[in-house]
């Protein structure tokens, strides 16, 4: 493989006797889109600013094109940022915002007008350069934030939870919007969310985070089909867990399954154990099931466990409340975990 475009090597960061960041050991390849995914607190806004040069990490280093770049100051390391807040200047239109950081650098006015006009039409709001911020939408206020990050034609774009002050419909057409200017492009992206259908839409690879640790890096199919751990499976998507034990001296792996990947048939079918449908949630195009069987033969007792139906399946078993149903799990559906944690980077 090729050089990284980046590269954070052992980096530790601490905040008094908070540990931040542990040992994050992580390659991101040029045209990339990374997204950091993981809870509140886990450290990924820590690691964007560190990447950034807003926060000094304890240890280790960042290199970018194989340069050792800890040490430069933020304006000396060629990142487009975006924040949450959008943080456009109130008092200066669309226009100026954009054309802010272009200021200063020597570049000839014509050009400056020609760079704004051009990144403006790029975000879509080629109309809207006289406009303040204030008559401007969240999304608009968004684009131009982005607007003013890709003007300087930044080797990396850090997006930091971009999307997340924003409405459920202007957040989904921005992510696609987002995403397609990024490949037009070729900017090398990446993203902090706490928002695991976000970091699955719109990523190259995900970066999973949890208690200041890199739990795995991979495609969304990967840490969706593989998670390399429990916290990763039931971080994303959703999971049943089948079979836990905290017997340290006799570990039993833990399985599990994803709620679409369990089969319904009716009560009478004679296949798999029967469960009665204790919930049933509309989630559009499927129903999402709780089920309750004491058949699973954990020893458990009555296990509850979801189960995704297509809206099609629904209606054609009659599912209903209290209803009776039989399940079964594929195994080759099974997801096994040993019970000490596989971390990889
Ligand atoms: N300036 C600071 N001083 C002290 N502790 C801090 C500071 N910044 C972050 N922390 C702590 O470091 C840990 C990681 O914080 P960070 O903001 O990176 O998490 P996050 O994953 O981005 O969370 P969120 O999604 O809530 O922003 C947290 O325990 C946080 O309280």
């Amino acid at each position: 493989m090729s050089q990284p475009h980046l590269s954070i090597q052992g980096v530790n960061k601490s905040f008094g006797a908070v540990s931040a960041l542990r040992d994050i050991n992580l390659d991101i390849y040029k045209n990339e889109f990374v997204c950091l995914l993981g809870p509140s607190g886990c450290g990924k806004t820590t690691l964007l600013r560190i990447i950034a040069g807003l926060e000094k990490s304890s240890s280790g280093s960042i290199l970018a094109g194989g340069k050792d770049i800890s040490k430069l100051p933020p304006a000396k390391r060629n990142f487009g940022m975006v924040f949450q807040s959008y943080a456009l200047f109130p008092n200066l239109t669309a226009y100026e915002n954009v054309a802010y950081g272009l200021h200063g650098k020597g570049i000839p006015k014509q050009d400056i007008e020609e760079k704004v006009h051009s990144v403006l039409g790029l975000v879509d709001l080629a109309h809207a350069g006289s406009r303040y911020p204030s008559q401007l939408s969240g999304g608009q206020q968004q684009r131009i934030a982005l607007a003013r990050a890709i003007v300087l034609s930044p080797d990396f774009l850090l997006l930091d939870e971009p999307l997340s002050a924003l409405d459920a419909k202007v957040r989904l057409k921005l992510r696609h919007e987002i995403r397609e200017l990024q490949e037009r492009l070729g900017i090398t992206t990446i993203m902090v969310t706490h928002d695991q259908e976000e970091a699955l839409t719109m990523s190259d690879r995900i970066v999973v985070m949890n208690n200041a640790e890199i739990q795995q890096i991979g495609t969304p199919q990967q840490v969706y089909e593989q998670p390399d751990n429990p916290f990763v499976a039931d971080f994303i998507g959703s999971i049943n867990f089948l079979e836990a034990t905290n017997d340290e001296a006799n570990p039993i792996p833990i399985q599990a399954v994803r709620p679409e990947h369990i089969r319904i048939t009716a009560a009478a079918s004679g296949q798999g154990v029967s469960a009665v449908v204790k919930n049933i949630e509309f989630r559009g195009p499927f129903y999402r099931l709780l089920l309750e069987t004491d058949s699973l033969g954990t020893g458990k007792g009555p296990e509850r466990i979801t189960v995704d139906v297509s809206a099609h399946v629904s209606h054609h078993l009659q599912i209903m409340k209290n209803g009776v149903v039989s399940l079964e799990v594929p195994q080759e559906k099974l997801i096994s975990f040993t019970p000490e944690t596989k971390i990889h980077a």
